[in-house]
């Protein structure tokens, strides 16, 4: 049983993460600014496991609270989730995601070899193999053509983690590209649970199935796909919670740098996501077909064949899965979890 320190533990892919380290017998820990996070997210978490989630409220950016994690926790892995991801957002204030995204790793990384932790697993994305990439995409892919600031700041991290791996061999280091993460824990009690008007398809979809919003926008049918619209490779949160588990485990006692695609290897077009989501429904969803979106690929999805072969794992819900278990999140939580709460027995 080992001790993991999860930042950004409280958001999104994090809750699902801590479940599933729990279950696992690892004891973890949180360290979260919540700027995109509920408290009571971490209580729904326990209420799963049936384990408390020991929290730090605190920014990743903050070396002296970081030095006070250190200095109270005996720490064997971080998993570094916290950041930003809004892609749109980042083109309007590239500076935040500078400072948020690479400094709030570079902080870390000092902090953890002050602490004498050199165990990291890093979130990355697929959105650093840009626009011009072929699928299915492998590990060895040119990361060059990259179109946003949000996935610069991922892509120097990356490099500036394979720098500290090489200048000290001590260091074990994995980098996971996710591809589209979607779904919620099959039990409904935690998801995703976004601020504002989401970005992504599958959240939208929920609100329209959920009443919240009137219809979908189709961004663009005129792609040179087999149905016109936009292809992804849409991955179970869950799944992608076991790739981290099997990353973590894998790097022990193997330092260096490595990185591993995690997604399914299979794409799906919006009509298809649209059409799975209204069989789950039973009912048809309001949709329209709208402009292309600005920056929008036609189609890309994972060659998952590393992941497989290394860490010996393997999507294994479908797309049904996920579409069931988003409804099930979205159906029993319709304003997600409503008020960003405070927990009710704080452990900060
Ligand atoms: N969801 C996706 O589609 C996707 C795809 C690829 C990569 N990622 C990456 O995975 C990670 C987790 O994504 P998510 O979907 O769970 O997002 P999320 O916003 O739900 O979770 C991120 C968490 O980090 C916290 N946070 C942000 N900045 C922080 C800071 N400076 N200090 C401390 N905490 C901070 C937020 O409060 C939030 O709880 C992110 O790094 C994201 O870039 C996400
Ligand atoms: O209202 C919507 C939203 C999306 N789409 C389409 O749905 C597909 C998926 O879009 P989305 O869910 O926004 O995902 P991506 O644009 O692929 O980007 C996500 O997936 C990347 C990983 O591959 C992450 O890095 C990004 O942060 C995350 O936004 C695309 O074809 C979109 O054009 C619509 O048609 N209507």
């Amino acid at each position: 049983m080992a001790t993991v320190l999860v930042t950004g533990g409280a958001g999104y892919i994090g809750t699902h993460l801590l479940v599933v380290l729990q279950q696992a017998g690892h004891h973890v820990l949180v360290l979260d600014n919540f700027s995109n996070a509920a408290e009571v997210a971490l209580d729904r978490v326990t209420a799963i496991t049936g384990q408390p989630v020991t929290a730090w409220r605190a920014d990743v950016r903050d070396r002296r609270m970081l030095r006070d994690l250190f200095g109270k926790h005996t720490v064997d892995h971080v998993i570094h989730l916290a950041g930003l991801k809004a892609v749109g957002e980042s083109v309007t204030t590239p500076l935040t995601y500078i400072d948020n995204n690479v400094g709030g790793s570079v902080a870390l990384l000092e902090e953890m070899a002050r602490a004498g932790v050199r165990s990291l697993v890093f979130s990355s994305t697929a959105t650093v193999y840009g626009e011009a990439v072929a699928s299915p995409v492998g590990e060895c892919a040119p990361t060059g053509g990259v179109t946003s600031p949000y996935a610069r700041s991922k892509l120097m991290v990356e490099d500036v983690l394979a720098d500290v791996a090489a200048a000290d061999p001590r260091w074990q280091i994995a980098v996971l590209r996710y591809f589209n993460p979607v779904g919620a824990h099959p039990s409904g009690c935690i998801g995703e649970d976004p601020l504002g008007t989401p970005n992504n398809l599958m959240p939208i979809l929920s609100q329209v199935a959920v009443g919240r919003r009137s219809s979908l926008a189709i961004y663009g049918n005129d792609y040179p796909t087999r149905d016109g619209t936009g292809v992804r490779d849409y991955l179970h949160v869950m799944d992608l919670a076991e790739g981290h588990l099997r990353a973590m485990e894998h790097m022990t006692g193997r330092p260096g740098w490595r990185v591993w695609n995690l997604g399914t290897g299979r794409g799906a077009s919006v009509l298809e996501v649209l059409r799975e989501y209204e069989a789950v429904l039973g009912r048809s969803i309001p949709h329209r077909f709208v402009a292309r979106r600005p920056g929008d690929i036609a189609e890309y999805y994972a060659d998952p064949g590393k992941a497989q072969r290394e860490l010996g794992w393997q999507a294994t819900r479908t797309l049904t899965d996920m579409v069931r278990d988003a409804w099930q999140w979205q159906a029993r939580n319709p304003h997600g979890y409503s008020t960003r709460q405070k927990r009710l027995e704080a452990s900060f």
